[in-house]
Formats: C-alpha cells, sequence, structure tokens
C-alpha cells in the first residue's frame, strides 16, 4: 500500500508556489466521485472549471448522466473508481456499506468524505462518518474535508461565504493530495490534525451562531420587558386616566424610548463582568483559581453582548433622526404655534431646555460615534492589523469612555424628570431611571479599582502575586511585600 501512496497524486505543476495557475499539464488530474446527487453534481461542475478530469460514478449513470457538465464522464460505479486515485464518496453514511463490492477496486485509494450528519446522526453514532468509512475500507485512506461547504457554494464558487475548508486525515500525504484539490478549487484548507478529529470537524456545521443565542435572548428579553413598561406609561396611562388614545406611538415613539434603554443595559453589562472578575480576584487574593462558571461564561459573551448593543443604539440613532419627519411633529409644532398665537405670545424660547437638548444631543453622538469604533475593530481583518494593547486600548478604555458618554447622555436627557411627580405615571418612574442602576454600579466599581491601594494590588495579582503561597512572579519593589505576606 506504501508504493501506491508514493507516486504523485495530483500534478504539482498544476498550481506555482504563490498559488497562481501555471502551465496547464497535458493531461488534466483525474478525480472520481461516487453518488449523483445535489452535492455530486456541484462537486463535479466545480472541478471541471478547476481544470480537473472528472468521472463520476452513478448506480444509474443512463439517467443521471445529463445531469453532470459534458466535460464530466458518468458511468457504473465499478469503472468510474478505476483509475482516479482521490475519490469523493458523497453519499449519505447510511449508504457506505453498498460500496463494500468495489472493496478490491478501491484498495490504496483516498476516499474523500465529504457527509454531514443531522444533529440526530450524529448523537446516536458515538463514531464519525469518517471513521466508519475508514473502518468499512481498512486499506483505503480516508480524508474528513468539504462537509463545511454547501452544495450552493460549490457551485457560485468561494467569492463569498467562508472559503475555509477544515480537513483531517491519518494521513499526511494524503491530506497534502487533498489540499491540493482545494486548493486548486479555490477554497483554503485547513489541517484539523487526524481523523479522531472528524467527530469535531463534522460537528462544525450543526453550530448555528452558538455564542449568540444567549445573548440574543437577554436582547429580545430587555426589549420586551422595555416595551411594555413604556406601554403601560405612555399610551395605557393617557388611555385609561383621560380616554385619550396615543395608540400611534407604537410604532416609533415607544420603540424609540424601548430600544436606547436595551443598547445602554447590554452596555453595561458589557463592563460589569470585568469588574465583577476584578472584586473576585482582590477577594481571592490570586488569579490561579477558576472563576465560577456562570462569570466564565458571561466573560465569553461579552462581544456578542457588546455588538447587540451597538445595533441598538444605531437604530435608537436613525429612529431619532426619523422623529421629525413623521406627522405627529408637525402637528404639535403647528398646534404649539396657534396656542402662542391665542394666547398673543411672541417669543418661545426656554432656555434651559435648549441647553438640555443640546448638550444630551451631543453627548449621545459621542457615544455612537465611540461604539462605532469598537464595533469596527471587531472585525477580524482589522483586529488582526492591532497589537494586542492597541486592540484593548479600543476595546476596554474607549469602551467604558462611550459607557460614561452613554451616561451622561441619558442624565442630561433625563434632567430633573426623576423628582417631578408629573413624570410618574401609575406610579411607574420614569423608564431612564430604571436603566441607570448598573451602569453607575460599573461607573463606581472602575473608579474604586483605580484607587491605588487597589489598584497596585490587582496588578499585582495579574502578574502572578497570591496572597498566601508562593510568589509565582514578582516585581523587584514588591519582594519586601510578598516576603511579609507570603510566609507558608
Ligand atoms: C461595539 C462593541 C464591540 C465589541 N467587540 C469585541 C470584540 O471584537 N472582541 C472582544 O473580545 N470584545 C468585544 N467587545 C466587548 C468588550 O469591549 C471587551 O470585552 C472589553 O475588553 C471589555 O473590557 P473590560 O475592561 O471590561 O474587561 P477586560 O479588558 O477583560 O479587563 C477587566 C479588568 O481587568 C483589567 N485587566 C485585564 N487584563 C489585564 C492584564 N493582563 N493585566 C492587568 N490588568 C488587566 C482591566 O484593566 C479591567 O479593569 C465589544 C464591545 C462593544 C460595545
Ligand atoms: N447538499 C449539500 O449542500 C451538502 C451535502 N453534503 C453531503 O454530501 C452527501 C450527499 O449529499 P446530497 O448530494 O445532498 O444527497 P443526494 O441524496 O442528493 O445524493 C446522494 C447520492 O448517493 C448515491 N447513492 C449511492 N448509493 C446509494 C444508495 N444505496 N441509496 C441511495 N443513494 C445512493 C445516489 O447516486 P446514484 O443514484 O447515482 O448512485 C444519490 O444521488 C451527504 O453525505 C451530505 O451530507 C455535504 C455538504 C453539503
Ligand atoms: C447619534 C446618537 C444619538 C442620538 C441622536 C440620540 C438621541 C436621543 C433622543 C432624541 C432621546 C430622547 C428620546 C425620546 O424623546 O424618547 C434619547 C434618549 C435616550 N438615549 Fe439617545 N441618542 C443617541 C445615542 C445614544 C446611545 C449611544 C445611547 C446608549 C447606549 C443612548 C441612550 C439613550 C437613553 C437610555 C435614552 C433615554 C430613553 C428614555 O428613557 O426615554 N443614546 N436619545
Ligand atoms: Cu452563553
Ligand atoms: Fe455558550
Amino acid at each position: 500500500m506504501s508504493g501506491e501512496m508514493d507516486k504523485p497524486l495530483i500534478s504539482r505543476h498544476l498550481l506555482d508556489s504563490d498559488g497562481s495557475l501555471a502551465e496547464v499539464p497535458s493531461e488534466a488530474p483525474k478525480v472520481g466521485i461516487l453518488g449523483s446527487g445535489d452535492f455530486a453534481r456541484s462537486l463535479a461542475a466545480r472541478l471541471v472549471s478547476s481544470g480537473f478530469s472528472v468521472v463520476v460514478g452513478s448506480r444509474n449513470p443512463k439517467r443521471t448522466a445529463g445531469l453532470f457538465p459534458s466535460a464530466a464522464q458518468v458511468t457504473f460505479q465499478a469503472d468510474a473508481v478505476e483509475s482516479p486515485d482521490v475519490i469523493f464518496v458523497a453519499m449519505f453514511r447510511e449508504h457506505y456499506s453498498s460500496l463494500c463490492g468495489l472493496s478490491d477496486q478501491l484498495a490504496g485509494k483516498i476516499l474523500v468524505d465529504v457527509s454531514n450528519p443531522t444533529e440526530q446522526e450524529h448523537l446516536r453514532h458515538h463514531e464519525s462518518n469518517a471513521e466508519y468509512l475508514a473502518s468499512l475500507f481498512p486499506t483505503c485512506t480516508v480524508v474528513k474535508a468539504f462537509n463545511v461547504i454547501s452544495a450552493w457554494t460549490l457551485q457560485s464558487g468561494p467569492r463569498d461565504g467562508n472559503r475555509q475548508v477544515p480537513m483531517c486525515s491519518d494521513q499526511p500525504e494524503a491530506k497534502r493530495a487533498v489540499s491540493e484539490v482545494v486548493r486548486a478549487m479555490g477554497f483554503m484548507p485547513v489541517d484539523m490534525g487526524s481523523l479522531a478529529s472528524a467527530r469535531e470537524v463534522e460537528a462544525m456545521p450543526l453550530r448555528l451562531l452558538p455564542g449568540w443565542k444567549v445573548p440574543a435572548l437577554l436582547a429580545l428579553g430587555l426589549f420586551t420587558f422595555f416595551y411594555v413598561y413604556n406601554f403601560i406609561r405612555d399610551v395605557l396611562q393617557p388611555y385609561v386616566r383621560d380616554g385619550k388614545s396615543k395608540f400611534y406611538k407604537l410604532p416609533v415613539s415607544v420603540v424609540n424610548t424601548t430600544l436606547p434603554c436595551v443598547a445602554y443595559v447590554l452596555l453595561s453589562l458589557v463592563y460589569l463582568p470585568g469588574v465583577l472578575a476584578a472584586a473576585l480576584q482582590l477577594r481571592r487574593g490570586t488569579k490561579y483559581r477558576r472563576f465560577p462558571d456562570w462569570l466564565d461564561h458571561w466573560l465569553q459573551h461579552r462581544k456578542q453582548l457588546g455588538l447587540l448593543s451597538f445595533l441598538c443604539a444605531a437604530l435608537h440613532a436613525l429612529y431619532s433622526f426619523c422623529l421629525p419627519l413623521g406627522r405627529v411633529n408637525r402637528y404639535e409644532v403647528v398646534n404649539l404655534a396657534i396656542k402662542q398665537v391665542l394666547a398673543n405670545k411672541s417669543h418661545l424660547w426656554i432656555e434651559e431646555e435648549v441647553w438640555r437638548m443640546e448638550i444630551y444631543l451631543s453627548l449621545g453622538v459621542l457615544a455612537l460615534g465611540t461604539l462605532s469604533l469598537l464595533a469596527v475593530t471587531s472585525l477580524p481583518s482589522i483586529a488582526n492589523s492591532l497589537n494586542w494593547r492597541e486592540f484593548s486600548f479600543v476595546q476596554s478604555t474607549l469602551g467604558f469612555v462611550a459607557l460614561v458618554l452613554s451616561t451622561l447622555h441619558t442624565l442630561t436627557y433625563g434632567w430633573t424628570r426623576a423628582f417631578e411627580d408629573s413624570h410618574y405615571k401609575f406610579y411607574l418612574p420614569p423608564t431612564f431611571t430604571l436603566t441607570l442602576l448598573v451602569p453607575c454600579v460599573v461607573i463606581l466599581a472602575k473608579a474604586l479599582f483605580l484607587l491605588p491601594c487597589f489598584s497596585r494590588r490587582l496588578s499585582r495579582i495579574r502578574r502572578g502575586w497570591e496572597k498566601d503561597g508562593a510568589a509565582k512572579f514578582m516585581l523587584p519593589m514588591d519582594h519586601a511585600l510578598a516576603q511579609k505576606t507570603s510566609h507558608v
């Protein structure tokens, strides 16, 4: 079998070292495909247009030949596996065993398992599809690849969507051969190690935005809560008390009171776990103990929380820009003007209102601008061009600045309303007062941890110093202090 593996599987000079197309070999490398379904058809089309000679093995070649590009040869399974060394198995797991009759012809060849188990299949079988295929054909080398690429992406080419093709196999030589096919097709092979990783590779397409589930549900929960709260205050209360219909507020006004509250609370929840972590480290006097699971989980979901906060804040800004466009605004302005005329007043100008509004609008714009920087740097291409310090400056420091600006925006918007009885409807305080609690706790805690007594201790803990037990790392100036406290 090693003799089989030694010969070049695919003409190496199809690709230059830099990946560009070099001289096309006189005879195109041959690739086999077993199966004639959706995936097989897209794969064949892609392989043909990438310069491969393709032979398809079907149980019924007459019926299926018309579905393939004319350059692809469609024949019986036994004939198709005769000459190519790399054979894609584009079939479902339950049909693998139907290939057992081909064992002799397949001996020594590379089988590429492209299959995607469903969630139930993945749970039912403890061995991966690829390992199962390998157990059926012990004389073949199995490579797991392409399962994360949809038939559609194969057809439309790798221009949009994910270009990475995770692959694994126990045979480095086989992996290299399939990598070359992957590259020639315009995709990026990603080595995932031995075939034992196949289960992990097969689980990849089963994930649907795993990190987003909890943050998205949280955002939805907050939205629902604040929407109902604002509905009761702004729509239900005037209706019940005075019989006034304010239902026109549902699509814009109530939404624009709800969205900023969600954005603001989510933003504070991004920075709260950092504060809790610092507090925990201060109390324990070490960083070498795991955080409780809930805190660990929370710390890992901050990016998603932050981006959802940014989304809500951006929508809030757009809604705010749209407010003056509505009919409501025009009628209110006209009605106010008429009232002024009837009351024989000429100049309406409340200095305090003007200043309050100018300031809170400006602070809101600044807060959103700062948040945009965080959102931009969270794009992988930009994040990769920043070093660790730059990234953490934007994320940690500027993010905190955004939280402070949002707080000032909310406070100047709220002004004295929290203290005026007329703003308590059904005894419910104005919405913004509900949102201030968490952000203010975060800001105060951050300020507290900046005090020298805390910040010195924190930075020592983060460099490995421990309250009791051996000091793992010490600054020279900490040496004397550490000796006093770390007797065993
Ligand atoms: C729009 C938006 C986009 C976001 N995008 C991303 C993203 O792409 N990726 C991402 O990870 N997060 C992202 N976030 C989340 C958030 O910005 C980061 O998690 C941020 O780093 C949290 O800052 P922090 O100061 O609370 O926490 P941390 O930076 O984890 O620090 C917590 C505390 O520990 C201190 N500290 C941390 N490490 C050390 C150390 N080694 N030595 C000494 N002190 C230390 C800090 O000073 C701080 O006081 C985003 C947020 C928003 C709003
Ligand atoms: N569709 C997609 O987007 C993706 C599919 N995949 C994987 O590719 C594989 C094929 O998927 P897909 O092409 O969609 O499936 P299809 O059902 O469209 O095709 C399966 C093919 O298997 C062949 N086959 C061979 N033996 C049997 C048998 N005993 N019973 C039934 N069929 C048999 C058939 O070809 P014939 O009749 O000519 O022999 C049939 O066309 C699966 O493992 C799937 O998980 C992976 C990633 C994406
Ligand atoms: C371009 C940026 C922004 C503009 C133009 C803007 C504008 C406004 C306006 C007009 C209001 C009053 C809404 C109303 O009348 O009900 C308001 C309220 C509010 N804004 Fe902003 N804002 C901006 C950014 C932000 C950001 C980034 C946050 C926080 C993340 C935020 C949080 C809030 C909060 C919490 C309220 C109070 C909501 C309430 O209780 O009624 N805003 N903003
Ligand atoms: Cu979670
Ligand atoms: Fe999770």
